[in-house]
């Protein structure tokens, strides 16, 4: 398990995460909601340890948590000329996995000879999780993993997900389409203005997409697109 305790974090006199209570246990899947700048990657990028913060994150496990986390950012970075395999081959080795087998691991059947940069959008991040896979990670930390990918390959990911919690590993992601959280996750956390608001257990995940249906824009949209009969072109 992952408990996270008054977890604060602020970039100069912006506070992005305020007092942040999480429980992450393993076998199961907790998603993250809310709204652009809400905070969600930060969080991550606290959970990852790839951001100072205030507070604790406490791992109950053996080893060091970053040692066994995995990150997918929203938008995952390449280098310059580096093929698939061997962007899989460096995260199997910075896991110390020298004898991973790189094409068996080739679940998305991507083109590894090609350099990743050249990769669709959605490829690049079918590529990024297959890298966190192979590094056999017991956290797993998904920001928006649909974005960008087809239908076919947002199928594999939620099966991919599903997976992950039976094998009893610990997954956290954020999406902004509650059908894929619905179908994913277990405990849904409704993050506003860098404060969880409210957690909900599967089932009810509708209470939190009620209440962030609340805060849109229809009043502010009607007024603008009212009809000025006055107005010329
Ligand atoms: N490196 C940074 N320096 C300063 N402010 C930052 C930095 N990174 C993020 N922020 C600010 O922190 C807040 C939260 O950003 P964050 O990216 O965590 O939101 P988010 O919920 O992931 O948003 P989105 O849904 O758009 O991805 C925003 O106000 C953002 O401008």
């Amino acid at each position: 398990m992952i408990t996270i305790e008054a977890l604060n974090k602020s970039y100069g006199e912006h506070t992005v995460l305020q007092n942040i209570h999480l429980e992450l246990k393993r076998g199961e899947v907790n998603g993250i909601a809310g709204e652009n700048g809400a905070g969600k990657t930060t969080l991550f990028k606290c959970l990852a340890g790839l951001k100072k913060y205030t507070g604790t994150i406490r791992y109950e496990g053996s080893g060091l948590l970053k040692n066994v986390t995995g990150f997918l950012p929203a938008t995952p970075y390449f280098l310059s000329r580096l093929t698939g395999k061997e962007y899989l081959q460096l995260m199997a080795h910075a896991r110390g996995r020298y004898g991973t087998d790189i094409e068996a691991g080739n679940v998305f059947d991507l083109p590894l000879e090609e350099y990743a940069e050249n990769y669709s959008t959605g490829m690049q991040k079918k590529l990024a999780i297959t890298g966190l896979l192979i590094q056999q990670n017991e956290l797993f930390i998904l920001d928006e993993p649909f974005n960008g990918v087809d239908i076919h390959s947002n199928i594999i990911i939620r099966e991919i997900i599903a997976r992950l919690k039976q094998a009893n590993k610990i997954v956290v992601m954020s999406s902004h389409i509650f059908s894929t959280l619905n179908d994913s996750c277990d405990h849904l956390h409704h993050l506003k203005e860098g404060r969880i608001q409210k957690t909900v257990g599967k089932g009810r995940f509708e209470e939190i997409e009620t209440a962030m249906k609340g805060e849109g824009i229809g009043a502010r949209l009607d007024q603008l697109l009212a009809a000025d009969p006055s107005a010329t072109v």
